[in-house]
């Protein structure tokens, strides 16, 4: 008997002990330690496990089987917009990844315009000027705050590549927007989910107003001339159908875009940075190919930085950005042989899948090798490895992020050396995406 005609188990019930506190449930425990709660759940109750949080039950889908069912989705059960919704819904509304089914395909056969390899060959040429005028002056010394002066930069980048440059807007009102732009994202941790004043969602409410001004000043004349920055991209590009994006699909999307595109290759470069300042070893070796190249490498030089590509497949799988996915279910489904019933909201650990001892060798430590050819532990399972996700919202911009992060760290590796106390370990920021709270201090040096 196969486990699909196995009459399917209930959801085992939640033990006292594992109940938390009141309404609030194991938010904190959350928060303080993911990975040390998805083990503790993985131990008791397996791949699919019930959780409480913020008064209700949620069910967690642990380990590379539990989550590729959710994210292969064959009996269409699993919805994004109602339960991405919960966590950030007012703010990147009608967002690609918050859209479903036949809305959500309709919008990607558009969006997918905007990530065809020619486009990326314009990309990439864009991403190298940005980088040097982003990096220009940065200070070098003993305590160089890595993840601030990244984050401040790929800001830069995506001010440069997917506006096109904000012409009008100066460096104070840049500020006023990347501020804007982590407010939204800060909304992901907060527990009062209203337009309350000094919340996190009170915050994010304001910001998204502010985000929209600032886009829909430029609109019109991105709609009005192609350029080959994205927001212009996004204005022009129709599927052979002829079917475009509207004014507010474009703020909408654009919106999503610049969010999930600036902290995710954020938390990925910094992370690299953290990795190679205590692997000299790998970060020589990286250089040696950084340097093989001239000073801006066009999309396929990228492609073929080898032991960079090795170093980010770890950096995604140690510190995964989206470390976890969340699901709601539209109607009752099964999973692992568990039942789960319609309305439940879920929660895929990706993070967790990437730390499990039973795909990966030592799981914790740093040894990019296990991507090479003579290892590929990502291939112990499909579903092994998936910091990109996986199924129909599978991370549209994961070859556009591949050649940001690769572009900052070529310039880097060519310009600097830097390390880290081998000892170290950022103290991550665990309410929205995970983030080192300290800004991670290296010591950065000019070559
Ligand atoms: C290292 C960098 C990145 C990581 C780790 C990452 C991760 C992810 C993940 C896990 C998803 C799936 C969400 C889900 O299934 O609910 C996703 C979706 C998405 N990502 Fe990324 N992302 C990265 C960079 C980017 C960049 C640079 C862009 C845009 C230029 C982007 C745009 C999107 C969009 C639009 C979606 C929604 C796709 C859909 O629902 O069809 N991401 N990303």
């Amino acid at each position: 008997m196969t486990a699909e005609t196995r009459t399917p188990r209930a959801l085992p019930e939640l033990r006292r002990e594992d109940r938390g506190l009141p309404w609030i449930g194991n938010l904190f425990v959350y928060q303080k330690d993911p990975v040390a709660y998805y083990r503790r759940q993985w131990a008791r109750y397996g791949p699919v496990a019930p959780s409480r949080m913020l008064g209700r039950t949620t069910v967690m889908l642990l380990g590379p089987d539990a989550c590729g069912a959710a994210l292969q989705n064959r009996d269409k059960a699993f919805a994004n917009g109602p339960a991405w919704s919960e966590l950030v819904g007012p703010f990147f509304r009608r967002g690609l990844m918050l859209l479903d089914f036949d809305d959500h395909h309709g919008h990607r056969r558009i969006m997918q315009e905007a990530f065809t390899p020619q486009r990326l060959d314009g990309y990439t040429r864009r991403l190298h000027p940005a980088i040097a005028h982003g990096t220009a002056d940065w200070e070098t010394g003993r305590r160089f705050p890595a993840y601030r002066r990244l984050k401040q930069l790929t800001l830069d980048i995506a001010a440069d590549l997917f506006m096109g440059g904000a012409r009008d807007t100066g460096a104070a009102e840049m500020a006023r927007v990347n501020r804007a732009f982590i407010a939204c994202v800060q909304a992901a941790g907060g527990m009062l989910r209203a337009d309350v004043p000094f919340t996190r969602w009170g915050r994010a409410y304001r910001a998204r107003r502010v985000l929209e001004g600032f886009l829909r000043h430029y609109l019109p004349a991105k709609r009005a001339t192609a350029t080959d920055d994205i927001f212009s991209v996004l204005c022009h590009i129709e599927t052979e159908d002829g079917d475009r994006f509207s004014d507010d699909d474009v703020i909408n999307h654009m919106i999503f875009l610049m969010m999930a595109a600036h902290d995710t290759s954020t938390i990925t470069t910094t992370a690299i940075l953290q990795y190679l300042g205590q692997h000299p070893d790998w970060q020589e070796r990286c250089r040696a190919e950084a340097r093989a190249l001239g000073p801006a490498p066009d999309r396929a030089a990228l492609e073929s930085l080898v032991s960079l590509d090795l170093v980010m497949r770890e950096a995604l799988r140690l510190r995964t950005p989206v470390p976890v996915l969340v699901r709601y279910t539209v109607k009752d489904t099964v999973v692992e042989g568990v039942r789960i019933p319609a309305d439940t909201f879920c929660s895929l650990g990706l993070q967790f899948t990437h730390l499990m001892e039973e795909h990966w060798t030592n799981p914790m430590v740093f040894d990019p090798e296990r991507f090479g050819p003579g290892r590929r532990e990502d291939r112990s399972h499909r579903f092994a490895w998936e910091p990109f996700g996986g199924g129909v919202h599978k991370c549209i911009g994961l070859h556009f992020a591949g050649l940001e992060v690769k572009a900052i760290m070529h310039r880097l590796l060519r310009g600097h050396h830097w390390n880290v106390d081998p000892g170290y370990v950022p103290p991550m920021d665990q309410h929205a995406l995970p983030f080192p709270k300290d800004g991670q201090p290296i010591v950065l040096v000019r070559n």
